[in-house]
């Protein structure tokens, strides 16, 4: 069958992002990951998936898949872009979209320029919540990871992150100890790992390796994910600009039991179909 897509992107995190509101499809992991491949496919880091929403209260359901076919919680890049192109294919009129993810209610606004500001929901510092094995929630914790010892903080926005701070994001180990610390026994449901340079208590540089995808040029929630950790070592103030290799997101977070709220650009490249 054909489908129809659109391709978008959040400073450069990619996304297919498919209708099934008004198009009606099963897609197996099996498909989004021939359909993530560079080469044989669309090609993206995430395919995003809306519905109908199953709680009235909300306008719809967002569903996010990892090129690797994992099904997860939460996508702040796409979170913007879902707000995007609802309201560009006219399926909402509204301004203030609340959306439903498998981590729960989120609420997404157009905003000027372009822009779309996320109220993210309150990040989960609990180690059972993330998850990450640990006996009590700290600011850091030490981490063995083969013949290095790191100190990371773990912090979940629905979605597990593991955030360490680095003198320069330029030369950080980011390929070499991404995908081990993705993999790491204490994050039974793997990680996201943030590399976190902070330049003043108001601006930081970031690249993140995407559980299930590898690095990718912006991770929202790990933009996010790395204010928390920054703002509980001290280190960054309530309100911050990060800057990822594909640009630049605001980002507030007002303390515990405070949601993140992050606001940047929703990008639409082109309209395209498929067949499954
Ligand atoms: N790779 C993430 C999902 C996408 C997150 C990222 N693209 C964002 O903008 O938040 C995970 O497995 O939890």
């Amino acid at each position: 069958m054909l489908l129809r897509f659109t391709k978008m992107h959040g400073l450069g995190n990619d996304f297919a992002v498919i209708d099934l509101v008004t198009q009606h499809a099963r897609i197996s992991a099996e498909q989004v990951r021939r359909l993530a491949d560079r080469h044989f496919g669309i090609g993206f880091d995430q395919m995003l998936i809306v519905e109908p929403p199953q709680n009235p209260e909300v306008d719809f359901r967002y569903r996010i898949f990892n090129a690797d076919g994992s099904e997860v919680e939460q996508c702040g890049n796409g979170a913007r872009c879902f707000a995007r192109f609802v309201r560009d294919k006219k399926l909402t009129h509204k301004d203030r979209i609340r959306v439903e993810t498998s981590s729960g209610v989120i609420e997404l606004q157009l905003v000027g320029n372009k822009e779309v500001r996320v109220n993210m929901g309150v990040p989960m510092l609990e180690p059972a919540a993330i998850p990450f094995q640990a006996d009590a929630r700290q600011a850091t914790y030490e981490l063995d990871l083969e013949r290095q010892a790191l100190t990371l903080s773990a912090v979940s926005m629905g979605n597990p992150h593991a955030v360490l701070l680095v003198e320069d994001v330029d030369s950080a180990p980011v390929l070499e100890l991404g995908p081990r610390l993705e993999h790491h026994p204490r994050f039974p449901q793997r990680c996201n790992v943030g590399f976190l340079q902070i330049i003043n208590r108001r601006e930081a540089r970031l690249r993140v390796f995407e559980r299930g995808v590898g690095e990718t040029l912006a991770c929202g929630t790990g933009a996010c994910a790395a204010l928390v950790a920054g703002r509980l070592r001290g280190l960054l103030d309530e309100e911050v600009t990060m800057q990822l290799p594909g640009g630049t997101l605001k980002l507030a977070w007002k303390g515990d039991n405070q949601p993140v709220i992050m606001t940047g650009p929703a990008t639409r490249v082109y309209e395209g179909q498929i067949r499954l």
